[in-house]
């Protein structure tokens, strides 16, 4: 979401012109009719909140809700911000008042990134955004098309684990860079449901081009999670002091050349449709032949899905093998129960999914202690209302601290550990689920913008760690003990670890299994 890391010598301007009108105390919300949410103190004049966050946001906003509770009043700059951190807030605010709270606040890295807001994540609620919602949820990730897919995906996953073996062979202490693993997977996964292309891979030539698209995922990663003081502070957006304002025109530029060249292919009709269906761009320019659809808009669907397709899901997996190297005994039940519902001679397919009731509470559990996107994506109020007795005004920021509910003493025993038995039928937390009903786990947000690609995010990931965890034993390089294993956030709107995972894969299976999936050993 924000972070200040970039921003520090324009603060530094600002902070010696605002230190002059420095307010004294701030406590609660100044206006008695209207009561405010309780506010931190320590607000400057100009700069308000701004300098209580840290580089990790979630983490300052969680300490923070300690002591002023789970709804909060801020100022960012001009902006006034609520911060919920808690599942009962949760549901105030995303239940009772959904509605006014559905939608996106217009700041410069979605407007400039998403083709001017073009795209669904970034738009205001409005009836555009619940047709392509609509369109996106009809015509590419409903269960039908999904299942069309199904071929690709595990295609895909068995690239991959022929993919580690190769690199493991190569590389000369057997180590993996787990993170570029899982994302040139998730990479080429994405690309071939989108527009039937594998980027990534020993046999492929489009290295070059794969390494464009993913600087350029990485660099919108970090613009949206790059706090722009002249989103906060207008009068000094014209300066472009970080220069965000370029890097942002510049990616966003990467992106449009690229989706352009895509359009190219499929219209001129040079792409190789191994899997034989309809691809994702194939089905938005057939719509747009049809439609009132812009460029534009078909772009910013594109933008959509390779930003959420590829970073999330990977990053999920990342923790979850670094969750495993920490609890090794967890690591040894997944793969028991692999070998006893599946067996050892045939590679996990996604209809094995439902009967792995441990790997399943394993990546719930990870998921709860490492949201991916941890503060959601910011929504904005449309209209005034009331929530646990105080005035939350129209067009205010909101924040959700998915960090904080998901650590909630209150609902997990010991809620800082990996215990994946928590999520088992007889565990504690059983009955939570993670598609948005239950406010206590929310990975994939809740209410009118839920995650739109849930189902397709969860089977990737359920469908990953499967294989991965089936075909490979995974161990910490020699000499290397799990503490060693950084499990720290990096920077970035979706919270990856800060050191890369590097682990030493061991196949588990028996050749001939591998060698039927013309996997060479
Ligand atoms: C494990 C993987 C994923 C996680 C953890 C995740 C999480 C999230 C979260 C927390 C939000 C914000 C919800 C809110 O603001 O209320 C979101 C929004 C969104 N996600 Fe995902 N996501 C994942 C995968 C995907 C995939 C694979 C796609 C599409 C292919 C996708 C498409 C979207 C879209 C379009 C939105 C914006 C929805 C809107 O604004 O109406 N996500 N996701």
């Amino acid at each position: 979401m924000m972070q200040l890391h970039d921003i520090w010598l324009p603060l530094g301007v600002l902070l010696a012109v605002s230190s002059i009108f420095l307010l004294r105390g701030s406590g609660h919300g100044r206006n008695v009719s209207h009561r405010l949410p309780p506010s931190p103190s320590g607000a400057w004049p100009i700069l308000g909140h701004l300098l209580l966050l840290s580089t990790l946001p979630h983490r300052t906003l969680m300490e923070l809700a300690k002591k002023y509770g789970p709804i909060m009043y801020m100022r960012l700059g001009k902006v006034p911000v609520v911060v919920v951190s808690s599942a009962d807030m949760l549901r105030e605010f995303f239940q009772v008042n959904d509605l006014i709270m559905a939608s996106r606040p217009r700041y410069s890295a979605s407007e400039i990134l998403s083709f001017n807001r073009q795209d669904i994540a970034a738009q205001p609620y409005c009836d555009r955004w619940r047709e392509l919602r609509k369109l996106f949820a009809q015509e590419l990730l409903s269960i039908k098309r999904l299942n069309e897919l199904q071929g690709v995906r595990r295609r895909e996953v068995l690239h991959a684990v022929e993919s580690i073996y190769y690199r493991a062979k190569q590389s000369s202490n057997s180590t993996v860079n787990v993170r570029q693993e899982l994302l040139e997977m998730n990479f080429n996964n994405t690309t071939q449901m989108l527009a039937s292309k594998r980027y990534y891979g020993p046999k492929i030539k489009s290295e070059l081009q794969a390494d464009e698209f993913s600087h350029l995922i990485e660099e919108a990663i970090d613009l949206m999670a790059s706090f722009d003081i002249g989103d906060y502070i207008p009068f000094l957006k014209r300066f472009d002091l970080q220069g965000n304002i370029k890097r942002l025109h510049q990616t966003n530029a990467g992106f449009d050349r690229l989706i352009d060249k895509l359009f190219l292919e499929h219209r001129t009709g040079t792409i190789d449709r191994a899997s034989g269906v309809n691809d994702f761009v194939d089905t938005l320019l057939e719509l747009q032949r049809k439609e009132d659809l812009p460029d534009g808009a078909i772009k910013g669907l594109i933008f959509d899905f390779l930003m959420a397709g590829t970073e999330t899901s990977a990053t999920v997996l990342e923790w979850l093998l670094a969750d495993l190297q920490l609890n090794p005994k967890a690591m040894m039940e997944i793969q028991r129960e692999l070998d006893e519902k599946v067996g050892t001679n045939r590679i996990v397919e996604e209809s094995d999914i439902p009967k792995l009731t441990y790997l399943q509470a394993c990546v719930k559990e990870s998921m709860r202690l490492h949201p991916t996107v941890p503060l959601m994506l910011p929504h904005e109020s449309t209209a005034s209302c009331t929530v646990a007795g105080y005035y939350i005004p129209a067009k205010v920021r909101v924040f959700v601290n998915m960090a904080a509910i998901h650590l909630n003493p209150e609902t997990y025993d010991q809620p800082e550990t990996f215990r994946p038995e928590r999520f088992l039928p007889s565990g504690p937390n059983s009955h939570l689920e993670m598609k948005g009903q239950h406010f206590d786990l929310v990975p994939f947000g809740t209410g009118r913008r839920i995650c739109m690609g849930m189902n397709l995010g969860l089977l990737l990931v359920h469908l990953g760690a499967a294989v991965l965890l089936q075909a490979y034993d995974w161990r910490l390089p020699a000499g290397l003990k799990a503490e060693s294993v950084d499990m720290s956030e990096g920077l970035g709107s979706v919270a990856h670890m800060k050191v890369t995972l590097h682990l030493v894969p061991t196949p588990r299976l028996p050749a001939h299994v591998y060698a039927a999936e013309n996997i060479e050993l």
